[in-house]
């Protein structure tokens, strides 16, 4: 399926010279939504992810149905301040900001098959991010998958020979 279609891309937002790519243009066709965590669905398997973690908010929409399809649990890497137990934290920077993500520190076993999964990799800040946390906890990551890859931004240099998944590339 040719899911480049499905992304509507909005010049200048959230601030002048970011081209915003919007999923939500994706995700309200049940078709193409249920194809893209399908096709994602086979990375996660040949990865032999045992875990998906995915980060907030946007990492949700990905990650959650692709674990659910995968009959395996779900990690959510949250904005900082928002987990009601031990976390974990880590600042980080944006195309277009910063933030701090957190994580429960018995969210991944020691030695767990752990999968990344987000809408978009775009500088890489986001995944480096929750690579280091998903580490700190003790998991391996064994895989990284993203509806849209923005090449030019390089994210991928982040991920040294972690294997990638991307659905879309700009
Ligand atoms: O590769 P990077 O440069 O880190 O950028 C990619 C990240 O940016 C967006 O999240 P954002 O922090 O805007 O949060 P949201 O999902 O809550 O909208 C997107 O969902 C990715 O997680
Ligand atoms: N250009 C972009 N479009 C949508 N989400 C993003 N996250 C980081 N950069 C982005």
């Amino acid at each position: 399926m040719d899911f480049k279609q499905y992304i509507r891309v909005i010049p200048d937002f959230p601030q002048p010279g970011i081209r915003f790519k919007d999923i939500t243009t994706l995700l309200k066709d049940g078709p193409a939504y249920h194809a893209a965590i399908q096709e994602l669905a086979v990375f996660a398997q040949e990865v032999e992810a045992e875990v998906i973690a995915g980060p907030e908010a946007r990492g949700f929409v990905v990650g959650a149905p692709l674990s659910y399809e995968m009959k395996i649990g779900f990690v959510p890497i949250r904005k900082s301040g928002k987990l009601p137990y031990e976390s974990i934290k880590a600042d980080y920077n944006l195309e277009y900001g910063k933030d701090a993500l957190a994580v429960h520190v018995d969210a991944i076993q020691p030695g767990q098959r752990v999968l990344i999964a987000d809408d978009l990799l775009a500088t890489g800040g986001t995944i480096e991010t929750t690579i280091q946390l998903i580490e700190q906890l003790g998991g391996k990551v064994v895989g990284a998958a993203f509806l849209i890859e923005l090449g030019y931004l390089d994210g991928r240099s982040k991920l040294g020979n972690i294997p990638v998944k991307s659905l879309i590339q700009y």
